[in-house]
Parts: C-alpha cells; sequence; structure tokens
C-alpha cells in the first residue's frame, strides 16, 4: 500500500478534526452540544458550519451537495445541487447555507411511504443528522439525514432507529442509576456489521437476464465442483479479487469506515468484509455506503457483486451478522462481565434483558430480517433456522442455571452463587463465530444476530433489536426504583426471569431436525416465511410497544407492513416474470434448435451409413420430453402469475406469491436445470454455474 492507512483514513469526511480547524471556537462548540447533547442549532451557526463544509469539499473536489437519505427502499438516495449561484452582478459564485444544510425538501413523491402520504402531499422534508459526519462520495458532499413527511412521520429507515438509541438510552441509563454510575450522562449501542457477497466476472453476469434484473440465479444446474471441498473458506484470496479488495478498502477508510477484516468465505466467488463496531446509526450509514462501494468498484475491476441472500442455489447464501452491544460514554461495554461482584450483577442483568427480549419479542426479531431473499438462506442448514433462540455457550449457561436453582456453580467454592456478592469467571473471548447455527449467539462481550440477509440495511433490526431491549430495561427500572432493598430485589429479578425466559435458551445445533421439534415443544414461534411473519408488525401489543417507546406511531408501523409485505410481492413478481422471460425468449429456443440439430444429425447418419445413433436417438427422446415439461411449466407460471396481478389487496397477493407462484417457479426450474445438464455447452443461451462461481482467475 503506497499511501499510509492513517494518512488516508476520514481525508473525505468532515469530522471532529476537520470541525475544530475549521471553524471558530464558539461555533465549534456550539456544533459540538448539537452532535453529543442533541441541542438544536441556531441558523447563524449553521450558516457559519454550512460555509466552512463548503469550503472544505470545494478543496476536496466537490462541485454539490446532497441531503443523503435512507428512504423505506432499504438503498440510499441522493438528489444533487450545485454550489453554483450568482451573485448581484451576475458573476457565478459558490453558495451553501446553513438552511440548506440543515433542511431540504426534496420532492419526493415517489418513494414507498406505505399509505403515510397521498402523493398530492409531495413534499417530504430531509433534515441534517449531526451525529453522522458528512463526507464526500464522488465529488458531491453528502450530508447524511432523516427524511420526514410534513405530518412528522418518518418516512425513512434512520429516523426510527435514532429514536429506537434514544429509547435505550433513556432505560440503560435509569438502570445503572440504581447501580451508582451516576457519571454516566449517555449510553449507546453499538454494531460491527459483517458484509457477505459474492463476486462474479461481469462479462458472464452481462448474459444473465436473472442476475441482471433480480440479483441471483433463477435457473442453473449445480456445477460439478461446489463447496463440498472446503478449500475457499479462508482460502487465499485470488489476486483479481485482492486487488478489488485493496480498492474497496482504501476508498472506504477514505470516508472514515473502519473496516478491518476481509477473507473468502465458504461459497466459491463468495467474500467477506466486516468493519470495527461504531455506534449503530454511524455503523448503518458506513453499512449502506459499503454496500454502494462494493458495487462499484467491483465494476472497476471487470467484476460484478452479488449482494443477494441466495444467488445460487445449492451452495451458502451471504448474511450479515449484526454484532451488537450496549457502552457508555465513560467506556463501558455493558455486555462484558466485570471484575468486580457488582459489575457481573450489572451484567447480568443487562443480560436478563436482552434474554427476557429475545423470548417475549421473538416474532419482532424474525420479522426484523423478513425479506423474499432471506426466505431462501434461513433454515436451509447454512445460516440459522427461521426460529429464533439464544446462545450462550457452556459456561454462561451453566452459572445462569447455577443462579436459577440457588446452587454453588463453582463445585471448588460450594458457596450459592450471589448475585452484587460473587465474581463471575471470565468467559474466553472468541470472536471466530462459536455456534453457527444459533440465530443469536453471545460472543463474550456482545450478541451477534446472525439473521439478518446481507443486502438489507441493519437500521431494521436494530431498531428491533434496540426497542425490545429497552421495554424490558424498562421494567427492570419500574421495579428496582421501587424496590425498598435493591440486592434482593435484584437477585429476585435476575433469578426469576431465568426462570421465565430459559426456553429461549439453546446451546446445541440449530440446523438439526431435532431442534424443530424441541423448539415446537417449548412453545418456540417458527415463522418459516416472509408472510407468516409480517403480520405480527401490526399486532396491537407491538403497536404498543413501539409507541411507548416513541420509536414508531401507529401509522408508521402500518406503513412498514404494508411497503415489506408489498415488496415481497414485488420482487416474486419481478422473479416470476423474469423466468418467463428468460424460458420464453432463451432456453426453450435454444433446446428446440438442439434437438433439431440432433435430429437432423441423427437423419442424415441413417441416411448416409444405416447407423443406430443411440446417442442422438436417445438424447433426443429426454431432451423434447423435458422440453415439453418445461414448456407446460411455463404456461402454468404465466397463468398463475397473471391471477396473482389481478390480486388488489397486499396482504392477499403476499401469500399467493407464497403457496402458488413460488412452487410455480421451482416447477419450471427443475426441467429447465436438467435440461442444461443435457444439451450442448455451447447450445446452452447462459453461462453456467461453472463460470459464474469458477471464472474468475
Ligand atoms: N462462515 C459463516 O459464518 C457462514 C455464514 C453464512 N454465509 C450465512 O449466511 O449466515
Amino acid at each position: 500500500m503506497e499511501k499510509k492507512i492513517t494518512d488516508i483514513f476520514g481525508t473525505l469526511v468532515f469530522d471532529e478534526e476537520v470541525m475544530e480547524e475549521r471553524l471558530a471556537k464558539d461555533t465549534f462548540r456550539e456544533l459540538q452540544k448539537t452532535i453529543k447533547e442533541g441541542k438544536s442549532l441556531n441558523i447563524k451557526i449553521a450558516n457559519a458550519v454550512a460555509n466552512a463544509m463548503k469550503d472544505w469539499a470545494v478543496e476536496h473536489g466537490a462541485t454539490h451537495y446532497t441531503h443523503w437519505f435512507q428512504p423505506m427502499t432499504g438503498v440510499t438516495a441522493e438528489k444533487h445541487d450545485g454550489f453554483i449561484g450568482t451573485n448581484k452582478n451576475g458573476k457565478v459564485i459558490l453558495e451553501f447555507s446553513g438552511k440548506e444544510l440543515i433542511k431540504g425538501e426534496p420532492d419526493a413523491s415517489s418513494f414507498p411511504n406505505g399509505g403515510l402520504r397521498a402523493t398530492f402531499e409531495a413534499r417530504g422534508y430531509t433534515a441534517w443528522d449531526p451525529t453522522s459526519y458528512a463526507f464526500i462520495k464522488n465529488g458531491v458532499l453528502c450530508i447524511p439525514t432523516a427524511f420526514c413527511s410534513y405530518s412528522g412521520h418518518a418516512l425513512d429507515k434512520k429516523t426510527p432507529l435514532l429514536r429506537s438509541m434514544q429509547a435505550i438510552n433513556k432505560q440503560a441509563l435509569r438502570i445503572l442509576k440504581l447501580f451508582g454510575n451516576e457519571n454516566v450522562k449517555n449510553v449507546k449501542t453499538t454494531v460491527g456489521p459483517e458484509q457477505e457477497y459474492f463476486l462474479v466476472d461481469k462479462k458472464y453476469y452481462e448474459q444473465r437476464k436473472d442476475l441482471i434484473y433480480t440479483g441471483r440465479t433463477l435457473f442453473g444446474a449445480p456445477s460439478p465442483k461446489g463447496q463440498e471441498m472446503e478449500d475457499h473458506y479462508f482460502g487465499t484470496i485470488k489476486s483479481r479479487v485482492q486487488e478489488f479488495m485493496n480498492d474497496l478498502n482504501e476508498e472506504l477508510w477514505k470516508l472514515g469506515v473502519l473496516v478491518k477484516t476481509e477473507h473468502n468465505e465458504v461459497a466459491p466467488a463468495q467474500h467477506e468484509l466486516a468493519p470495527i463496531f461504531s455506534t449503530t446509526n454511524i455503523a448503518t450509514d458506513h453499512n449502506q455506503l459499503t454496500m454502494e462501494l462494493i458495487q462499484r468498484i467491483a465494476k472497476k475491476h471487470g467484476l460484478v457483486a452479488l449482494l443477494h441472500e441466495k444467488p445460487f442455489d445449492g451452495i451458502n447464501g451471504s448474511g450479515k451478522h449484526n454484532n451488537w452491544s450496549l457502552s457508555t460514554d465513560t467506556g463501558v461495554n455493558l455486555l462484558e462481565p466485570g471484575d468486580t461482584p457488582h459489575e457481573n450483577a450489572q451484567f447480568l442483568l443487562f443480560l436478563c434483558a436482552v434474554i427476557k427480549a429475545a423470548d417475549e419479542h421473538q416474532d419482532l426479531l424474525r420479522l426484523s430480517v423478513a425479506t423474499a431473499g432471506n426466505d431462501h438462506r434461513l433454515g436451509a442448514n447454512e445460516a440459522p433456522p427461521a426460529i429464533i433462540s439464544v446462545f450462550l455457550g457452556d459456561e454462561l449457561a451453566e452459572i445462569l442455571k447455577a443462579i436459577e436453582e440457588d446452587r454453588p456453580y463453582d463445585s471448588k467454592e460450594k458457596e450459592v452463587m450471589k448475585i452484587g456478592a460473587h465474581v463471575l469467571p471470565k468467559f474466553p473471548k472468541d470472536t471466530t463465530d462459536r455456534n453457527r447455527t444459533s440465530p443469536f449467539a453471545f460472543t463474550g462481550n456482545k450478541f451477534e444476530f446472525r439473521m439478518p440477509g446481507s443486502s438489507s440495511s441493519i437500521a431494521g433490526c436494530n431498531i428491533v433489536l434496540n426497542t425490545v431491549i429497552a421495554d424490558e430495561l424498562k421494567e427492570f427500572a419500574d421495579i428496582l426504583e421501587k424496590a425498598p432493598d435493591f440486592s434482593s430485589a435484584l437477585h429476585a429479578l435476575i433469578q426469576g426471569t431465568i426462570k421465565e425466559h430459559k426456553r429461549i435458551i439453546f446451546n446445541g445445533n440449530g440446523y438439526d431436525d431435532s431442534w424443530v421439534e424441541e423448539a415446537k415443544k417449548r412453545g418456540l414461534l417458527n415463522l418459516r416465511t416472509t408472510p407468516d411473519a409480517l403480520p405480527y408488525f401490526i399486532k396491537e401489543n407491538n403497536i404498543e410497544l413501539f409507541k411507548r417507546h416513541k420509536v414508531f406511531d401507529e401509522e408508521e408501523v402500518h406503513s412498514r407492513y404494508e411497503i415489506m409485505m408489498e415488496e415481497y410481492v414485488k420482487i416474486l413478481h419481478i422473479e416470476a416474470l423474469t423466468m418467463v422471460n428468460m424460458a420464453q425468449k432463451e432456453i426453450l429456443p435454444a433446446v428446440s434448435q438442439y434437438s433439431y440439430d440432433l435430429a437432423q444429425t441423427c437423419a442424415m447418419k441413417t441416411e448416409v451409413a444405416k447407423l443406430e445413433n443411440v446417442y442422438e436417438k436417445e438424447t433426443l427422446k429426454d431432451v423434447s420430453a423435458l422440453l415439453d415439461q418445461a414448456f407446460k411449466a411455463t404456461k402454468h407460471l404465466d397463468k398463475v402469475l397473471k391471477e396473482a396481478e389481478a390480486i388488489e389487496d397486499f396482504e392477499k397477493a403476499a401469500f399467493y406469491y407464497r403457496d402458488e407462484v413460488i412452487p410455480a417457479m421451482s416447477a419450471l426450474r427443475t426441467p429447465c436445470d436438467e435440461l442444461e445438464t443435457l444439451t450442448a455447452e455451447n447450445v446452452w443461451p447462459f453461462p453456467t454455474y461453472g463460470k459464474l462461481l469458477f471464472g474468475i482467475l
């Protein structure tokens, strides 16, 4: 690496250092108050900040600015405005005002709003989130913003995320106060999202309509080699891929993204990139940027990055493991067992809040990761099942059991574990995945939520995590604040929580079929598909929960439910249309031509030499039978698709797609994949799995 990381890191970010350097002392101090304490910014200060930002951005080659926001599409949105303006004499000047920095008013009528806003009320507004630094991307100054309607409803993913962070901050501070931590002013959730993705050669990608339109292969027989040799996982990275990774790292470092780990993943052509954890809203912004840059930089290297959860059948898909924790502004990780009995008691209480939340809100955790793409991955023995459970590891599970049963944990000490009086043993911290099969695994000082899909924004699952855990902390604080004897109330609370919610703890193999049975016996939910999970969102108790913590109001919950259900329908609609198109325009004609060639060859050979022609005849028979089957399946898919299109109610449509369209898609894929194995390589109309998975040389 020619340029030192420390020299380039954050060079495209208007961060604290740049602010201090470029702003007058008073302005800097006021802005810090806004960033750190949420104080509102007056227009005079905003003007000064905007001016400094513009000068800095122009010096770094920017010509435009944009309010960079995260509508409910799951991707980011930007509308560029130039700094260009004219003065009184008509001379060109560059300008950027405080008003423009703080608030934008995009005509944003075409973003999904789930009924929150009629299209005639087109205007929404974007408001700067000063807790996430502005940065320069592609010559544009990007200002991270929240996106709301004029009635104040959140139309984006950032606003509820920030609200959920506020909710957990408030409740965690109440708990910390009870433990005497008066000096803590702020508790923030932190996240380190691991990003998995595939890389394929651009020249093959371009020949596949399914990849272009849907991001995944809808047809494709397995290649002779898959992932069975386990030689790709952590294997040597190919030079072309390494060059891409180097470029990607450099660009992300410039944007202040703390990317740290890179490696080959389990499936051929699959890779992973992971950052150091940061505050959740920044981690979310950074993950959105990471996904964007992975795709953009891959193209520069003649590659295409696939972020889909399941681009290929028969080999592993991609997840985005969300490593979640809570930390104080005094630098304490609240999910880290401490050195003293006192710290341990506090840790156990936070741990119990997470366990209780996971048990009581299995539905919300599950639906927070529910998408059409992720349905292929969850429960397919490559990623956690769709059943929520918590992995604690044997040691911690044993400690909780000892507390529950009022018996000694360590047989040497022979003393009953008393919360607040005994020190917990240190758990070995292990950054590698200790239980890959668990959806929610404690890994020494954080929880790894392994269910989120690789293409999703992490905002959704973190909104839910923050809110459900905030709610448990609230309940705990309500009890403990009133307790006449804190220590005994604490002990009873922890013990009671373990007793009541231990069913959610599972340290075994989540891929095992017996777990499905066991989970059923324990009364755990198994919401296998997206339409199974999403309706839980609008259940009365869930709406109340979000309202209680001011994360969503009722309309906002309904809007998100509608958007997520519709998204499921739209994705499947595009996939089914693409399949019909590929079958009709590519597969069926190619195979028909191939059978003609076989018949011709056969006829000629018979005519010329009276040969038996077993190969041609047998293949022709097999191919023709499959061709007819594929044709009928295409017709059937087309028919159910038309029926699906006629369904107006989005809920009915989602179930129809799941129950009728998906099976019709499988029924078409099966004969087509078989045909692929029987036809000549040069006849098959698009690149095979072999080329896609092993084609990067
Ligand atoms: N090695 C791994 O952690 C594999 C994870 C897997 N790709 C997933 O989807 O979650």
